[in-house]
């Protein structure tokens, strides 16, 4: 190990600031630091604002603990290989002195001040984040203090998204850069070693910092977090970049095989998913090393294919499919980086006022919701799971969105604290787009109204999954599993299971009931367990809500606001994907594009010609790619009357015919969309024209 000079007070030192990335491989700071000679102090913050956050749990916390440990027992110890297995670990991880990461409790600008006022910083070094509001903020107000303070703040791209994307349609080539960068190597024993005899000894240096912890910080001391939310989950993944790689290891070697067909049942999607969410979300296996080693088993499969053609191997199907959605990923982080509104506001503006009316929102039918209450097994067994566990699979985690959103008829904002409170992966990025999917707001994507109790029947046929998480419906009969409220009575009473409160009440009371009780506890009356009926008739909420959703989906508005969502958002692909973003649902709205594309080009020659060349300003406009206008204005402009364009000016050819009578029917278009109005408080579209309020929430007429 070669000794370094201790440092001299006021010599610049580099801060390497972790945040969802708390691991050794494929690290560009980390690798950064390592092969430099400067000092250096590898920073990790516990930020009050951020775990202000009503998504935070803390279970979050504890993986991330168990991250920070693992890194800083590798760190220590000069471990570098990503393969090593870190026995010690597994010890109370709160008993774990920092050895070489420096942990605060205190606000990221906050920090990095005071330490830069002990030891000027010659600069930060750190990933880009792409996640909620807060962390938006925090990020900007980083970067402001920077720039005043003149430090470079280097953030490097670990997600392959990319900040200030003008043009989805770039998305794909960027990302298959990013891809194809290599990945950074995993420093050595002896570039650790000497790392270590660079790092700043912060009391030893004299340095003081506010709300430092020199051991894991329990989730139960952070007053920033609900109480009741400070817990841990009994049954979650366990955090750091080495379970990560055995989890990695043992998906390719063997529990990969049969992820096409596996990850549809929560029976078998526990083990034949790959299980890395958690690992990817904070930081502790990166994504490009994910993708590029399975691009590498997935090379040496089609060698082997080649020698031995009729062997059968489901291994190449799946892990084409895995890789799609290691893909997805990005896809979906990239929405909300390109719109974090994302989070608190519908990707289509015309589903506004859905979900939203006065007596829409059921307190009962919310809290059997989060409890697994709602006398439907499936539904009950998967939100139990998830509480239990932290981890539910894609297909379930959809079923649940949609039974609260369309059979509960709740908002996706009212359930999106407690599903990222419950998600052990939570990821902004992907969740508020698929919260949005899921729910039926983004105008973009078919409608999917999960038959909860067909999805039980296809996915968990004999009930092992409710047996389960759902015991008090342990000794039910399998042909009853799914509709126990079928169950006559004296079935029940021979099962010893009472459907309903227990007391021949009605449904409401029966939620009331339950609904004070904890999640996992039985419940009995002196003789049974009871078990709830169904709170609402499944199919008759379903036809409701898809009616609701359906007359929205049919307004003119709603499609034009459609394609907006698509031109910014949408996945480019044009075979779609299941889960991805499908423009099948668009077809219409794809081909309009398509013309209207066409149709400015040609008005903007025509209103040149007309203008003697002078730019029309509202036509540049409209050129702007979508997410740089503030709404749809660009489609307004299309079809507004003000087109400078007369029949007369327009050459007779098929193509021009064809395109100007459209012109015309838009026109059309545009005079009976005059009379239509947006309602100022819900978004509703009026077509009353002298309506003086809104038809659809009462507000009075603003506009
Ligand atoms: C309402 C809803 C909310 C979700 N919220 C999250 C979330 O907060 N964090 C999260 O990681 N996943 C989320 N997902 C996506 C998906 O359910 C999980 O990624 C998956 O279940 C994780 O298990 P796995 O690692 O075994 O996945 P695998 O099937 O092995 O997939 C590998 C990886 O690909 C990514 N991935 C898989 N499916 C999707 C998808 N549909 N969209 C985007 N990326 C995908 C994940 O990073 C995953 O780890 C959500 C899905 C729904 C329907």
């Amino acid at each position: 190990m070669s000794k370094q000079p201790p440092a001299a007070a006021g010599t610049p030192i580099d801060v390497v600031w972790l945040k969802k990335d708390v691991r050794l491989h494929d690290h560009g700071p980390l690798l950064s630091i390592a092969q430099s000679n400067r000092q250096c102090i590898i920073l990790y913050l516990y930020e009050p604002d951020q775990l202000s956050e009503k998504t935070v749990h803390g279970s979050h916390v504890a993986f991330v603990n168990e991250g920070l440990v693992d890194l800083d027992l590798r760190l220590s110890s000069g471990n570098s290989e990503p393969t090593a297995t870190n026995s010690d670990i597994q010890g109370d991880i709160y008993e774990h002195k920092f050895q070489c990461i420096t942990v605060c409790h205190a606000g990221a600008a906050f920090t990095l001040r005071s330490i830069h006022k002990q030891r000027p910083i010659n600069q930060i070094l750190c990933h880009m984040e792409s996640s909620h509001l807060k962390s938006f903020a925090r990020d900007k107000a980083v970067r402001r203090w920077c720039r005043h303070e003149q430090i470079p703040i280097r953030e490097m791209n670990q997600t392959g998204v990319t900040r200030c994307l003008s043009d989805r349609d770039d998305f794909t080539t960027k990302f298959n850069k990013f891809l194809g960068q290599p990945i950074h190597a995993t420093p050595t024993k002896m570039q650790l070693d000497e790392l270590r005899a660079r790092l700043v000894k912060i009391e030893g240096d004299g340095i003081e910092l506010h709300g430092r912890c020199h051991s894991p910080m329990k989730p139960s001391d952070m007053q920033e977090i609900a109480s009741e939310f400070r817990c841990d989950r009994v049954q979650r993944q366990h955090g750091g970049e080495t379970k990560a790689m055995e989890y990695f290891r043992s998906f390719l070697s063997s529990r990969g095989a049969n992820y096409s067909t596996g990850i549809s049942s929560p029976n078998s999607s526990w083990t034949t998913g790959s299980r890395l969410s958690p690992y990817l979300t904070w930081g502790h296996i990166s994504l490009r090393y994910v993708i590029v080693i399975t691009k590498q088993k997935q090379e040496e499969l089609r060698a082997t294919k080649k020698k031995a053609p009729s062997t059968p191997s489901p291994w190449l199907r799946s892990l084409a499919s895995f890789q799609s959605r290691m893909h997805w990923r990005s896809h979906f982080i990239q929405k909300l980086e390109s719109q974090p509104s994302l989070e608190k506001q519908d990707q289509c503006l015309a589903f506004s006022h859905l979900r939203r009316q006065p007596d829409d929102f059921n307190e009962k039918y919310f809290e059997a919701w989060c409890q697994g209450r709602t006398g439907f097994p499936f539904v009950d067994a998967c939100m139990r799971s998830l509480i239990h566990t932290g981890w539910l699979n894609f297909r379930m985690r959809a079923m649940l969105v949609s039974f609260a959103t369309y059979n509960l008829w709740l908002d996706w904002k009212k359930i999106a604290g407690h599903l990222a409170r419950l998600f052990l992966d939570y990821e902004p990025g992907i969740h508020y787009p698929q919260l949005q999917m899921q729910a039926g707001t983004t105008g973009i994507n078919a409608m999917r109204v999960y038959n909860v109790t067909k999805q039980g029947k296809d996915q968990d046929p004999s009930g092992v999954f409710i047996k389960k998480y759902v015991p008090e419906l342990a000794t039910v009969p399998d042909e009853y599993i799914h509709e126990p409220h079928k169950m006559p009575a004296s079935l029940q009473k021979k099962c010893g299971v009472v459907i309903g409160d227990g007391k021949g009440g009605n449904e409401k009371k029966s939620i009331g009931f339950f609904q004070t009780q904890q999640s996992t506890t039985i419940l009995s009356t002196k003789e049974c367990i009871c078990y709830p009926s169904p709170i609402v008739d499944e199919k008759i909420t379903a036809k409701s809500a898809k009616d609701k959703l359906s007359a929205v989906r049919k307004q003119d508005s709603t499609k034009r606001e459609a394609e907006q969502v698509y031109l910014k958002h949408g996945s480019r692909r044009t075979n779609g994907d299941r889960d991805g973003a499908k423009p099948k649902a668009l077809n219409s709205a794809s081909k309009r594009i398509k013309v209207d594309n066409a149709q400015q080009s040609l008005m903007k020659s025509w209103s040149q010609s007309q203008n003697g060349g002078a730019s029309n300003e509202k036509q540049e406009q409209a050129k702007l790619p979508a997410g740089q206008t503030s709404d749809c204005s660009d489609m307004k402009l299309l079809h507004s009357t003000e087109n400078p364009v007369s029949a007369s000016s327009v050459s007779k050819s098929p193509l021009i015919t064809s395109l100007f009578s459209k012109q015309n029917n838009a026109n059309k278009h545009a005079e009976q969309k005059k009379k239509e109005w947006n309602c100022k408080t819900c978004t509703f579209l009026n077509d009353k024209p002298l309506g003086l309020v809104c038809t659809m929430c009462g507000s009075v007429r603003a506009n």
